[in-house]
């Protein structure tokens, strides 16, 4: 088990949903005491319903706060449509977690991408990656960006981001964020932090919830086979994390942590 990615199962939702904010906090708490900013970046799918449901809740003791205004958040990826269209990732987190934020709320900084490129992916990819430059000092400085935190999800495929199996933006080495124009999940044009930018985080969390899951992850944690989210266990190993419930990891036989934080 020596350095290898953590499983922490859960009954239900209700019950990971403490466990993952004190998860968060703990990243926050890092990254202020590194840079005194948060730096993270999340995916789309479910994952921001859950992390809202993590993150609204109501402390529970004083060193229990989402310092939102010290958070600058990325899109781990994103779909080359409108902030306010449907498929938005920037959308989705907004309506679920952004714009549910107290009002007296001092706001967190957000990244979205920049909707007047939307026409030409390679474009879009290119301006997010300024955008990154700007925040991690210049890619002169870093050789690739360190997120505090990513937040991720896993595609039934075994994909995350817009990292999909099989695909040739995996041995993607050089950019940090990369155009897609066939992505196999829809829409299919979409941008997203490539492979080496995410094992490169300090840390990264899964969360994989539902019945849906149980054979991707089978394949994930007893197989790999190249799987993009294998990829990420292997390359990171203790300092990735699966949030999970029960129902998600039925039939798998990877060791669960204690969870303990
Ligand atoms: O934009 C996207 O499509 C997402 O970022 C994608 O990578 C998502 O995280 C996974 O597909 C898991 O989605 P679910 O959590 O809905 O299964």
């Amino acid at each position: 088990m020596a350095n290898q990615a953590n499983l922490y199962s859960f009954p239900t939702v209700d019950a990971l949903a403490p466990a993952l904010r004190r998860y968060v906090i703990s990243c926050q708490e890092a990254g202020l005491a590194r840079h005194g900013v948060f730096k993270v970046a999340v995916s789309g799918g479910s994952l921001p319903k859950t992390l809202a449901q993590a993150l609204l809740a109501e402390p529970t003791s004083p060193t229990d706060t989402v310092k939102w205004d010290k958070w600058e958040i990325f899109f781990a990826d994103e779909r080359a449509v409108p902030l306010d269209d449907a498929d938005s990732n920037y959308g989705l987190l907004k309506t679920e977690l952004l714009d549910k934020l107290p009002v007296d709320t001092a706001p967190p900084t957000v990244h979205p991408i920049n909707t007047e490129v939307l026409g030409d992916t390679q474009e879009l990819a290119d301006q997010y990656e300024q955008t990154l430059v700007r925040s991690f000092a210049g890619r002169d400085s870093v050789r690739l960006p360190i997120f505090d935190l990513l937040l991720l999800g896993c595609g039934p495929d075994g994909h995350t981001c817009s990292l999909f199996p099989g695909h040739e933006l995996l041995r993607e080495n050089d950019a940090w964020v990369a155009p897609i124009e066939d992505s196999p999940k829809p829409p299919p044009r979409r941008v997203t932090l490539t492979l080496p930018v995410v094992t490169h985080a300090v840390r990264v969390a899964f969360v994989a919830t539902g019945g849906g899951k149980k054979e991707i992850m089978k394949e994930i944690f007893e197989g790999g086979k190249g799987l993009p989210c294998a990829l990420v266990n292997e390359r990171c190993g203790e300092r990735c994390s699966w949030f999970v419930d029960n129902a998600a990891v039925e039939g798998v036989s990877y060791p669960r942590r204690p969870f303990n934080l």
